[in-house]
């Protein structure tokens, strides 16, 4: 074993013995450290200024407790997080989740990537991550506000527009991000650049909604485009129909893609005439509504309860994983693999396992990691920043453009650094390596701090 291969390992191996609980902490990590050998082997300096140690380590973790009351009047508490990671390159920046298995390992695992994937966006974003384990199913929306009053009254401590700023992730949309954003004003006065995906009456930026989605597909576009290829003809399945997947359907579609299928947690639909996506929009913007009832409008289209879309027997030539972490473990990898995928990109965030990835690499499939692929909804995130910072809207056109450079920009980098430390294309390793390099270089820079 090489010096620097046996240093990575003593890393790895000394977290594990640490948090031996945090599995997707410690996944998410032994991704990364799998691929930065060559880059550490031509720049050792990162290697003696210990920058990696400092670099797993989260700058800070705050944890709170949530009190709130339903609607019955039963007091109720849940847990609450900010991982707020790495600051080299700017203000923590990164999504809140709500959701029932949300854990510090989970927390850290998304703060982690998020740093990578904010260096790599080129903007001046730190990484930072949190959530809580309030599950909003079934919840009025009543609730939802007395919850998310009582999450900023102590998040609000640690959060604004030159420290951290928080947004959404799953459970957390336009609603919530309003009901976090009141409770902050109420607080501390009128910042509008302390949240971003507000929404549009209030400084929020155009596209944000649609950004993670169409950032997705921008992604998987150029890289169709460097093997002269194109959405157009292409059959697309996608897990998850919130916001990312809907925004990943709708620019498919634009692009002249099928988009036969998606799922929520429970079940999935398959349209042989294709998704109707106004449909969908209804069922889940609005109604907020389980996927079965799309079959009220399209009894043509078939629901699998239970099943996520990658457990079907279906031909198709892409996968957009939309949904949630390590939804295709290796089993399903193999699925893909027999129902004839060539493309996995990644809309949610670690959907695919470690060992599912390595079927994926046996079998020639070629794979986007999200820290690279969904990096669009935090790219405009900082746009919105920006717009906010300049007290000017920008137009939808403007943002989505900035977009698609952006995506095309990160998948070029990718694809570069890849080939240039690598030898191959492996977008995994381009990704982790560019991420990292930018960070660590700010990091040497500004001393031990
Ligand atoms: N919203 C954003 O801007 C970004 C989100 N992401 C990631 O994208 C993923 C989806 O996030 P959003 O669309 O924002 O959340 P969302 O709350 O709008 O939608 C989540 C969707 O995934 C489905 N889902 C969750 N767990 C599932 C399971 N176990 N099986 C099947 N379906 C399941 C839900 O039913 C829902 O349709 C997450 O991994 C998130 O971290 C990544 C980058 C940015
Ligand atoms: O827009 C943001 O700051 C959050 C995006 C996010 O949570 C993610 O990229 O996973």
């Amino acid at each position: 074993m090489t010096e620097t291969k046996q240093y990575l390992a003593n890393l790895e191996k000394e977290l594990k013995l640490k948090y031996p609980e945090q599995t997707e902490f410690l996944q998410a990590v032994e991704e990364f450290l799998g691929t930065v050998e060559p880059f550490l082997v031509k720049n050792p300096e990162f290697v003696e200024k210990n920058i990696l140690e400092m670099l797993l380590i989260p700058e800070r973790i705050i944890e709170f407790r949530i009190p709130w009351m339903n609607d019955q009047g039963q007091w109720k508490i849940n847990r609450g997080y900010r991982v707020q990671y790495n600051s080299a390159l700017g203000p923590y920046k990164g999504g809140m989740r709500f959701h029932p298995t949300v854990n510090q390992s989970i927390m850290k695992f998304l703060a982690f990537e998020q740093i990578f994937k904010n260096s790599l966006t080129s903007l001046p974003i730190g990484g930072g991550k949190g959530g809580s384990d309030f599950d909003p199913k079934g919840k009025s929306d009543g609730e939802i506000m007395r919850f998310c009053q009582s999450l900023m009254q102590e998040l609000q401590k640690y959060i604004g527009p030159n420290e951290d700023v928080p947004a959404g992730d799953i459970g957390v949309g336009g609603r919530e991000i309003g009901y976090l954003f009141g409770e902050y004003k109420r607080l501390n006065g009128y910042h509008a650049g302390v949240l971003t995906g507000k929404p549009l009456s209030y400084w929020g930026s155009l596209a944000r909604t649609e950004a993670t989605g169409y950032g997705l597909v921008y992604f998987v576009s150029h890289l169709l485009k460097d093997q002269n290829d194109s959405f157009e003809g292409k059959k697309v399945l996608v897990s998850g129909s919130g916001n990312v997947a809907i925004y990943a359907i709708e620019k498919a579609q634009e692009l002249g893609a099928t988009v036969y299928g998606c799922c929520d947690s429970s079940g999935s639909i398959i349209d042989p005439e294709g998704i109707d996506l106004a449909l969908l929009k209804e069922i889940k913007e609005v109604k907020r509504e389980r996927i079965n009832t799309y079959l009220e409008s399209h009894p043509n289209a078939e629901f699998y309860p239970n099943q996520s879309v990658w457990e079907l027997d279906f031909k198709y030539d892409i996968a957009l994983p939309c949904a949630t972490q390590n939804e295709i473990p290796v089993e399903l990898a193999k699925k893909l693999v027999t129902n004839g995928v060539q493309i996995v990109a990644e809309g949610a965030n670690m959907p695919t396992t470690l060992e599912a990835l390595e079927v994926l690499k046996a079998n020639n499939i070629v794979y986007c990691p999200g820290k690279a692929a969904n990096a669009g909804g935090v790219a405009v995130s900082a746009l919105e920043m920006a717009q906010n910072a300049q007290r000017l809207p920008w137009t939808f056109e403007k943002v989505d453009q900035e977009l698609n450079l952006i995506m095309k920009n990160i998948y070029e980098t990718c694809r570069d650094t890849s080939n240039e430390y690598v030898g191959d294309f492996d977008l995994v390793a381009g990704a982790n390596i560019a991420g990292f390099e930018r960070v660590a270089k700010a990091m040497l820079s500004q001393g031990l701090v």
